[in-house]
């Protein structure tokens, strides 16, 4: 039993701990009080089963630009080695009545390879981890039972994997599909059976087995895709790469709002389907790294054609132009030259149609005139950009190349 006097006192200094509790009339149970603030109003609610039935499932929440940042990367140091082989196995038949039964120790298994592997739905090598070891080979058993060899240790890339060992390119994954092994399992060790000979019938030597390769590689990531979007920040590529595809990148009115690319499908009534990717915006002086800097330039070499975005609202666009091919250029020489086209966007907007005869005359070309949020003269660069990719095409065919499809 408690004394009450210490039992008080006890009591006293706890309700002085958690702060006195003291009935009010205006508190009134809501059921936003009981519940936290982001809990879901679903979970008071008392309909029937075939209600919640045709409740539409939670979409999935697409990254915001921030975190696609971090969830993108391009570039990734790997060190790989190859399953360790099981090791041989040194023993002898035995069994009643059979006074030499022989060697009979079965050799151990291979270890299994470490493989790289394009996985389209893959898109950065944010998934891919520092180091992988390949699965090890079984040891050998009695009877003569090999050991099971390493599974194949598959790691995930994306398409347009460039595989570096040193500064020497090993392999470029830029077909879907495409695999290479990275590191090679160790073969396994043999038993004393493999050593049975003519002049040694109770050989009692068995091996272990090898180690696997291990090898430090350097994956970079070049965007595959059919067109490359390129223009400065704020010209409108990613509204109208939204405009034309169903990619969602985000769009907004200030420079710098893609910081990494992204690809979207267009899709035509012949099935045919073009992959377009938005590139983060150029600066003048990009290539003294300037604005971001020209690193997500290597994203463009592996594109077939380039669209030169130029928001024609601004004053003497044609400038645009020449600081876009100049930067590309800076970067790699001819790749200014590829197969391109120019779109003048924001057409929509009065001062920029005034601007759109000089900015051809200038250029001495054809700009497709546009507008991505209004969606005016969309169908011109569809168009366009399908004799972009059918002239692509049929040059790649008389190369004797197969052309990127999607
Ligand atoms: N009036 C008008 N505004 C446009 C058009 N296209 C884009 N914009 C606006 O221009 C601003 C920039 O658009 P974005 O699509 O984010 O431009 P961006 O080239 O992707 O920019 P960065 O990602 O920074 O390189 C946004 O406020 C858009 O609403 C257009 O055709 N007409
Ligand atoms: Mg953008």
């Amino acid at each position: 039993m408690i004394p009450s006097r210490l039992f008080s006192a006890r009591l006293r200094v706890l309700l002085e701990g958690m702060g006195r509790w003291t009935p009010s009339a205006r508190v009134v149970l809501r059921p936003s009080r009981l519940l936290p603030q982001h809990a879901s109003p679903r979970l008071l609610s008392v309909g029937c089963a075939d209600c919640t039935k045709h409740q539409e499932p939670p979409r999935k929440k697409l990254l915001s630009e921030k975190k696609l940042k971090r969830h993108f990367v391009d570039h990734r140091r790997v060190l790989v080695r190859g399953g360790r082989g099981g090791d041989g196995v040194s023993c002898f038949h035995s069994e009643p009545r059979k006074e030499f039964g022989g060697p009979d120790g079965g050799d151990g298994g291979n270890g299994g390879h470490v493989i790289l592997r394009v996985d389209q739905q893959v898109k950065s090598l944010s998934s891919v981890l520092s180091r992988y070891q390949g699965f090890g080979g079984e040891d050998g058993g009695r009877k003569n039972c090999f050991g099971q060899n390493g599974a194949l240790l598959y790691v995930r890339v994306p398409l347009g994997t460039l595989v570096k060992e040193g500064n020497e390119v090993v392999a470029d994954l830029s077909r879907p599909g495409d695999e290479y092994i990275a590191a090679l399992g160790g073969a396994g060790g043999k038993g004393n059976r493999f050593f049975l000979a003519n002049d040694n019938r109770a050989p009692v030597t068995c091996t272990p087995g090898q180690p696997g390769q291990e090898r430090v590689l350097f994956l970079e990531l070049k965007t595959v895709a059919h067109a490359g979007m390129v223009g400065f920040p704020n010209s409108g590529k990613s509204s109208l790469l939204r405009a034309i595809s169903n990619a969602k990148p985000t769009v907004a009115s200030y420079p710098f709002t893609t910081l990494n690319p992204h690809i979207g499908i267009v899709h035509y009534e012949d099935h045919q389907q073009i992959a377009v990717a938005d590139i983060p915006g150029l600066v003048r002086g990009a290539h003294q790294n300037r604005g971001l800097g020209c690193a997500f330039l290597r994203h463009i070499e592996r594109c077939c054609f380039l669209l030169f975005v130029v928001d024609l609202s601004v004053p003497e666009p044609w400038t645009q132009v020449e600081d876009l091919k100049y930067e590309l250029e800076k970067y790699e020489e001819g790749l200014s030259a590829r197969p391109h086209a120019i779109v003048a966007n924001k057409i929509d907007l009065p001062q920029a149609r005034a601007r759109l005869p000089e900015l051809q005359a200038r250029l001495g070309q054809k700009a497709i005139a546009l507008s991505a949020v209004t969606g005016e003269n969309l169908e011109e660069l569809l168009l366009h950009l399908k004799d972009l990719h059918d002239d692509h095409v049929a040059t790649e065919l008389a190369r004797g190349r197969q052309p990127l499809r999607w």
